[in-house]
């Protein structure tokens, strides 16, 4: 299956008329990822289920009101899936197999996806690079002697190779926008709250977020009319009406006020990747909008502010993996304090013992105020500048990241070069706001990724920016490999 020249619309009328069929579809998506991932390192585990899924949906007809019905998506494997064995890419859970299906995976399955298989990422989501994964090193789709970005960079890897047309990611701090920027995809990251996290591994609980990777944006939009809304298992998610995503989507840009942040062109952001975020805001005047230049001013602090915050809700929940109720159990213990010890020593990689120690030590007594209460009060600084800009624009436009992807290797011995990559996508999850990442151009061959901020609860004013920008270009036409 070409999944270059596809998207979902397409495959969908195929489906409808009968040109083609589920089991065919999925059949040829497991041949596509046997012949292309040997070189990408992707994917974890296929599911041997695909094929009959995809059986049943043939069985049963692919309605026209279902346009997910029958079209094959990746999971990261932090998000369990039942009887297929869950990961998230830790030793610690090398043979988990989850006894349930997330909220989001029976939603999907519900609307009639086929989940061909579960995709690498750093382990329990702690990192930006895809290198902390216990089992493999996933490459990037347009030069795989670099980074595919991370924690999510086996959903983007698989997407920007054409295995997939969708796949779930799981955002903390920058997890879905970041690995889709380095991979030149689009990756959306909803409000916090708008996407039921039962079922997810959690990694820092007032932070993660279930979103999209794809390669258009409407496609992303017909992912998250499935998986939003109000979960009963899940208090977090918000009782508010979900909206269609779609539904501004080829609308008319005139009038719309975007904000560009000064200190997103600032320092440390590489000059030619500001080049082309000043040129995406060129095209948005274009298009009808206006481009005004805002202040952050806590931008800076957002960085420190997360490491804290996500590392001590970390060590709280990674509490749970003790050598007795989850997974990996030290051989030849002692004692029950042995049996704790050495399981967590020997079943957490080196980034996942750093945060937990980070956290840790924040939530101690005598330091909390000194560090957690600090941090949380900076939270507010920072969701603060983000109310008083949108009390005047619709959407903030900026860089996703401030450089291209790395090389593999090259930060991965340094944490706080590997953190400072997040310092345009942390604030956003701090704010909770949703937020996209979309291609905007390349750097020296390499992709570019333009982030959208938007409202709380707006995601359908990014989406109809985003296809604007999109329909505007030709990114969809740019393939790995091929010529750009
Ligand atoms: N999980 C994320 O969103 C990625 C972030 N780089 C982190 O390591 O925390």
């Amino acid at each position: 299956m070409d999944y270059f020249k596809l998207d979902i619309d397409q495959l969908h009328q195929a489906l409808v008329n009968g040109e083609l069929t589920a089991a065919d579809l999925t059949a040829q998506t497991l041949e596509g990822i046997r012949a292309i991932d040997p070189q990408i390192d992707a994917f974890l585990t296929l599911n041997p289920n695909a094929q009959a899924q995809a059986k049943a949906v043939d069985a049963a007809g692919v309605d026209r009101a279902k346009p997910l019905a029958g079209i094959p998506v990746a999971i990261k494997d932090n998000i369990v899936t039942k009887d297929l064995t869950t990961t998230a890419a830790s030793k610690m859970l090398e043979n988990f197999v989850p006894i349930y299906d997330a909220t989001v995976v029976e939603k999907l399955a519900q609307a009639g996806a086929i989940n061909v298989g579960k995709v690498n990422m750093d382990e329990f989501a702690m990192g930006s690079s895809t290198e902390n994964s216990a089992f493999k090193v996933t490459k990037n789709a347009w030069d795989h002697t670099r980074v595919p970005g991370g924690s999510s960079g086996g959903s983007a890897a698989a997407v920007a190779t054409g295995q997939v047309l969708v796949a779930l990611g799981t955002d903390t701090g920058g997890s879905i926008r970041q690995p889709a920027a380095f991979n030149g995809i689009v990756g959306f990251k909803p409000t916090y709250g708008r996407v039921s996290r039962w079922g997810l591994i959690a990694f820092g609980s007032s932070l993660d977020a279930i979103g999209t990777l794809s390669r258009s944006v409407k496609d992303s939009a017909y992912v998250m009319n499935v998986i939003a809304g109000h979960d009963e298992k899940d208090a977090t998610t918000a009782d508010t009406p979900v909206p269609d995503f779609t539904a501004k989507i080829g609308q008319s840009l005139q009038g719309m006020k975007i904000a560009l942040p000064k200190e997103y062109l600032g320092d440390g952001v590489d000059p030619q990747v500001a080049d082309q975020i000043k040129a995406a805001a060129e095209q948005f005047k274009a298009l009808g909008a206006t481009v005004a230049t805002v202040s952050l001013p806590h931008t800076k602090y957002a960085v420190p502010a997360y490491y804290i915050i996500a590392s001590s809700e970390a060590s709280s929940n990674l509490q749970r993996f003790d050598g007795i109720r989850y997974g990996f159990r030290a051989k030849d213990v002692k004692n029950l304090s042995d049996v704790y010890v050495r399981s967590r020593s020997e079943g957490f990689g080196p980034e996942v013992k750093r945060r937990i120690m980070l956290g840790t030590f924040s939530l101690s007594a005598g330091f909390y105020d000194a560090y957690f209460k600090k941090a949380a009060q900076v939270r507010t600084l920072i969701t603060d500048d983000f109310n008083q800009i949108f009390a005047d624009y619709d959407l903030i436009m900026g860089p996703t990241t401030p450089t291209v992807a790395f090389k593999i290797g090259e930060k991965v011995t340094d944490p706080l070069t590997m953190y400072m990559n997040d310092i345009l996508t942390i604030p956003v999850n701090l704010a909770g706001l949703p937020a996209a990442s979309i291609p905007a151009g390349f750097v020296d061959g390499m992709p570019v990724g333009l982030q959208l901020i938007g409202k709380h609860f707006d995601e359908a004013t990014i989406y109809q920016a985003a296809d604007a920008f999109e329909a505007q270009n030709d990114y969809l036409d740019q393939i790995p490999g091929g010529a750009h």
